[in-house]
């Protein structure tokens, strides 16, 4: 029940008013519903079919005994005029209801979408990285549609139950006993169904585990695609594909044969229960048509309901899995989120004047972890200079270049920024001149102007070739049929590694950094064009701040100071000739290594 409210307190707050037109809307018209029905009793009296006594209906016997009075033809032509004009008011609210129904909805799903996307955009790094993306797309997606459908489900099923108040309420007017009766078996029958229920909650459950696991494993074939092919295992895949479909399948058919079952079952009990009362109440009682009447409309406005109530409520705790996990995604980004909101329009135009500098930094991906990423760093960036960082694979280059960049907190210790601490006051500033080049670049799948002007909207063509030509991929577009208008494929697939490289790089550029960081960016360039992104660094430098993390040691020839990483502690820090001096140090050593097979 927590879920359903959740969602249509958020419903209302979107809505407002227009919720509550269209609740009352909806009752409205299984009000007229009701009035059809009523107006078969003096229908049937009119017309002659047979003669109902209806005289002991109580309260409303008056507005029967009108028509009674009335000349047969005018009669029958009044109660078929009052009918028709319920058919058409019925059906005029009822069409509004339906558009202002999708308005509200369209509306609310636009804005949980949003609202959620938002609030995954504002998470910290570290929250990020250990949430599997397929999972977050599916609860974008699939969940999210399901939260749709339960709250509209909800929504109606509320205002089916004050329909069914005021059923109950004019039954109990009609006939006290009999409405008793019919109330304390459905009641009954609704406790009898909570067993339907939790499973339906459960096969809810089993569902959302299932479309899980199927959209992760299609995200990582897909992304292992060639992997696949190249080895030869498509037979494996398809078989882990096959059984993960046939359990949806027989998941989705346990679902069915349950809500059959359960309906089933509704309907032999209803059956039986309409069966005996209706035989006590002639054979014993001696039931007048107008009772007998009685009998069968209370019947057959009251029962479904009980039905309705059931089967609704079967549907509505499938659904609610898929609201738990949005709520939890929510509440979890709001916990995890990066900034709070008076943090979000700082000033975005920093530069760095100093330095950057972290001061005895310790670190490590999660405080169960006995192992430190980062062990009492303590460097100087120091402004418009070339750093590079080196050292064995594993050793917390990355790690220390996302604390640098604010993307990681330490844990013990201050990451300062032109002698100030880097905190969520200067962060964004901070980030907002920072450009980033990551080990595995990343192009959206869209044309290359397209790549460019999405991450700096305000250049042209002209600033773009300028940007390529610095990161000597101005040739290669340029031979390209399409140039600029050249589509790359999902994440650059289309294109090389070093062009791709090469791409990002004059990406990168073209933001004009005050910060320029290189995480093994310029490693699958060949000889001549990583001598020609070298000369482009080199000819940086003095202007923007670069840091470098790279395997060939070549690429930094020219910084003007390397640290060296080794289990997350800095085991030598200086100029790349002075390192190389050192003949006890690693960097000598991963110089020769280097050397040797000719790097
Ligand atoms: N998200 C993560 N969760 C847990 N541990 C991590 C995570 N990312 C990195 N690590 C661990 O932190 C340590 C440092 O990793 P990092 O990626 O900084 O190394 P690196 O020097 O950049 O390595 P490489 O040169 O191979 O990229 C490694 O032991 C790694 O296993």
């Amino acid at each position: 029940m927590k879920p359903f409210l959740y969602f249509t307190k958020k419903i209302y707050t979107y809505s407002g008013k227009v919720l509550l037109y269209n609740f009352v809307g909806m009752i409205l018209i299984s009000l007229l519903d009701g009035v059809g029905i009523f107006l078969l009793i003096p229908l049937i009296n009119v017309s002659g079919i047979f003669e109902i006594g209806t005289k002991e209906i109580p309260y409303i016997s008056f507005v029967f005994s009108f028509f009674e009075n009335l000349p047969n033809t005018l009669g029958l032509l009044i109660i078929l005029s009052i009918y028709v004009m319920i058919v058409v008011v019925q059906s005029i609210i009822h069409r509004h209801q339906l558009i202002q129904n999708a308005i509200i909805q369209q509306g609310f799903v636009h804005r949980l979408r949003e609202e959620t996307y938002c609030l995954l955009l504002q998470v910290n790094w570290g929250y990020f990285i250990t949430k599997r993306k397929s999972d977050i797309i599916k609860t974008l997606t699939t969940e999210i549609g399901k939260v749709r459908k339960g709250t509209n489900l909800f929504i109606q099923f509320i205002s089916s139950q004050v329909f069914s108040l005021i059923q109950v309420g004019v039954a109990l007017l009609l006939s006290p006993k009999l409405t008793i009766f019919v109330l304390i078996f459905g009641t009954m029958l609704l406790l009898f169904s909570r067993y339907f229920i939790k499973k339906s909650y459960n096969l809810g459950k089993d569902s959302n585990k299932f479309s899980r696991v199927y959209i992760a494993g299609i995200t990582d074939h897909l992304n292992g695609f060639k992997e696949i092919k190249s080895n030869n295992i498509e037979e494996t895949h398809i078989n882990w594909f096959r059984t993960l479909c046939n359990r949806i399948e027989e998941n989705s058919l346990t679902f069915t044969k349950l809500k059959t079952s359960s309906q089933l079952l509704y309907k032999i009990m209803s059956a039986i229960l309409i069966a005996i009362f209706v035989f006590i109440a002639v054979k014993m009682f001696k039931a007048q048509s107008a009772q007998l009447m009685l009998i069968i409309i209370i019947f057959s406005r009251l029962w479904p309901t009980f039905s309705r109530i059931q089967s609704d409520l079967e549907k509505l705790s499938s659904y609610v899995p898929s609201f738990e996990e949005l709520i939890n995604l929510q509440k979890q980004c709001v916990k995890e989120r990066e900034f709070t909101d008076q943090y979000l329009d700082q000033d975005n135009s920093f530069t760095l004047k100093d330095s950057i500098k972290c001061k005895d930094v310790c670190f490590r991906y999660s405080k169960t972890n006995e192992t430190y990423a980062l062990k009492n760093v303590n460097v100087t960036i120091p402004c418009n200079q070339m750093t590079a960082i080196v050292g064995p694979s594993g050793a917390g280059k990355s790690t220390l270049v996302d604390l640098l960049m604010g993307l990681n907190k330490p844990e013990k210790g201050i990451v300062m920024v032109d002698g100030k601490e880097l905190t969520d006051k200067n962060i964004l500033s901070l980030r907002r001149s920072i450009s980033y080049i990551s080990q595995d670049p990343f192009l959206f799948n869209t044309s290359l102007r397209e790549n460019f002007t999405l991450v700096s909207p305000n250049s042209n063509d002209g600033e773009i070739w300028e940007a390529l030509e610095v990161a000597s991929a101005f040739d290669f577009v340029k031979r390209l049929p399409q140039g600029l208008d050249t589509i790359v494929g999902d994440r650059g697939i289309w294109l090389s590694g070093g062009e791709r490289q090469r791409i990002v790089l004059a990406r990168a550029l073209l933001r004009k950094p005050s910060i320029l960081v290189l995480d093994e960016a310029t490693s699958a360039l060949d000889t001549e064009n990583e001598f020609r992104i070298q000369e482009t660094l080199c000819d940086l430098k003095g202007k923007i701040t670069i840091i470098v993390i790279a395997h060939r040691l070549s690429t930094i020839k020219n910084a003007d100071q390397v640290i060296v990483l080794e289990n997350g502690e800095v085991i030598q820090n200086g100029g790349y000739k002075q390192l190389e001096n050192e003949t006890k140090g690693m960097f000598r050593r991963l110089v020769g290594e280097q050397t040797e097979v000719g790097i």
